[in-house]
């Protein structure tokens, strides 16, 4: 597909493990989008890893880090596992998701969680717990203790080692994350959790008081409660419904959407954007990714479960390609897709039949292709 002026350029980058299987049915998604529903977008896929640092020396080829330079949007797969040994140290930092985070400043991901009703319902626990649960982390994401420094470890004079890193936050990088949630509280119930570790962290103790003075400044109509990020976990398991926005630091939203993604059902079910600040023209550079890493225990089996990733598509057609009603079109047929039983390994019943990786994409196309054909009947 050429680029002209009103094309949005996407950049699809599915890099090691499970990402280029999982990034293989997002792309097909886009392609339906761009083919059936004439959404205007540029594709250029590029490739990121051990492959094409034996052919060139670098994780991020140049090739590959021009397309995601010049991209609105860039769909990202996973990174990481076996690969990350063949590669020296050095190597895989330059390039490196992180670094990547940091060079287009994607301080605000977000990471919403969706229990699906076809996936609670199988078991009335599941379903107790599971009703209503509808909620976005927003984590920060290009700084605290990941980027901190002081950092490294050091050999002791007593001859032992000592590893440290710094967690570190400032006015408004606290600010600008906090602004995120309260905005996008407003679109939906209209809470915000901030989640810290105030009782024992100064970064917390800031956080929580920037935070705090935000809202009162200019989100008087947004409730804002705090938690501490031990009872948040519990409370995620108990209850997670509770939720509306949840916003918190960096390692804290790691750890927390890993847990979270249980909701709705696998980590491989949840979606991820990561968006940098508004530019001049009103644009916004963004990363879509599903949550989960390369998965190297069922890397190139063909039985990931790719809806995270697809997921991800609805995020971008809704955030970088302004196309709500697509983005709704989507999300009915991954609903109706689940609905219908498609299930890949990690999200099937007993006794369900497990569909590979593709076939999952062939089941979310076919209801895709359902979904559009009652919109059209209706209209
Ligand atoms: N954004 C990223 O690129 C990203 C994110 C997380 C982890 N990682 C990297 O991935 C590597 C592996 O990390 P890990 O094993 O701790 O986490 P992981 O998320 O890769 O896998 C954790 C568990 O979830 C399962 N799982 C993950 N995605 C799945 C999917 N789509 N379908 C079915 N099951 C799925 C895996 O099989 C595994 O059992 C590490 O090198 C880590 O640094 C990369
Ligand atoms: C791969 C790793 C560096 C990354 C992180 O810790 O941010 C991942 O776990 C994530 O959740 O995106
Ligand atoms: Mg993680």
């Amino acid at each position: 597909m050429s680029a002209s002026s009103n094309m949005i350029k996407v950049a699809v980058v599915g890099g090691e493990g499970i990402g280029p299987e999982v990034t293989a049915q997002s792309r097909r998604i886009l392609g339906w989008f761009a083919t059936r529903r004439g959404v205007p977008m540029a594709l250029r896929e590029a490739q990121y890893g051990l492959i094409p640092y034996l052919a060139t020396g670098k994780v991020l080829p140049e090739d590959t880090a021009n397309a995601m330079d010049e991209a609105d949007a860039i769909l990202w797969g996973a990174t990481g596992g076996p690969e990350t040994k063949e590669v020296p140290a050095e190597a895989r930092k330059a390039g490196g998701l992180l670094s990547l985070r940091q060079k287009y400043d994607l301080y605000a991901n977000l990471r919403p969680i969706r229990a699906n009703p076809a996936l609670s319902e199988s078991s009335p626990l599941k379903a107790r717990i599971l009703k209503d649960v509808d909620f976005v982390i927003i984590r920060e994401l290009t700084s605290g203790i990941y980027f901190g420094e002081p950092r490294g470890i050091e050999k002791l004079p007593d001859g032992q080692r000592r590893g440290f890193n710094t967690e570190q936050y400032t006015t408004s990088q606290v600010r600008r994350v906090a602004r995120s949630a309260f905005e996008l509280a407003r679109t939906r119930r209209g809470k915000v959790c901030s989640v810290d570790k105030a009782n024992v962290l100064e970064t917390s103790v800031l956080w929580r008081e920037e935070v705090t003075a935000l809202r009162a400044e200019e989100f008087r109509d947004v409730e804002l409660s705090h938690m501490y990020v031990d009872n948040a976990a519990m409370q995620i398991v108990r209850d997670p419904a509770q939720f509306d926005v949840m916003v918190t630091g960096n390692i804290f939203g790691d750890i927390l959407s890993d847990c979270a993604a249980m909701a709705s059902g696998s980590l491989g079910m949840l979606p991820s954007a990561s968006l940098g600040p508004v530019d001049r023209y009103g644009r916004r550079k963004a990363l879509y990714e599903p949550v989960h890493g390369s998965a190297p225990d069922i890397a190139g089996r063909g039985i990931a479960n790719p809806l995270g990733s697809i997921q991800s598509v609805i995020m971008m057609l809704r955030m970088t390609l302004n196309r709500p009603e697509d983005a709704d079109l989507l999300e009915k047929a991954v609903d109706l897709a689940l609905a219908n039983g498609a299930r890949t390994a990690d999200i099937a019943e007993a006794g369900m039949r497990k569909l590979s990786t593709k076939e999952m994409g062939d089941a979310v196309l076919a209801a895709l292709d359902r979904v559009a054909s009652d919109v059209k009947e209706k209209a």
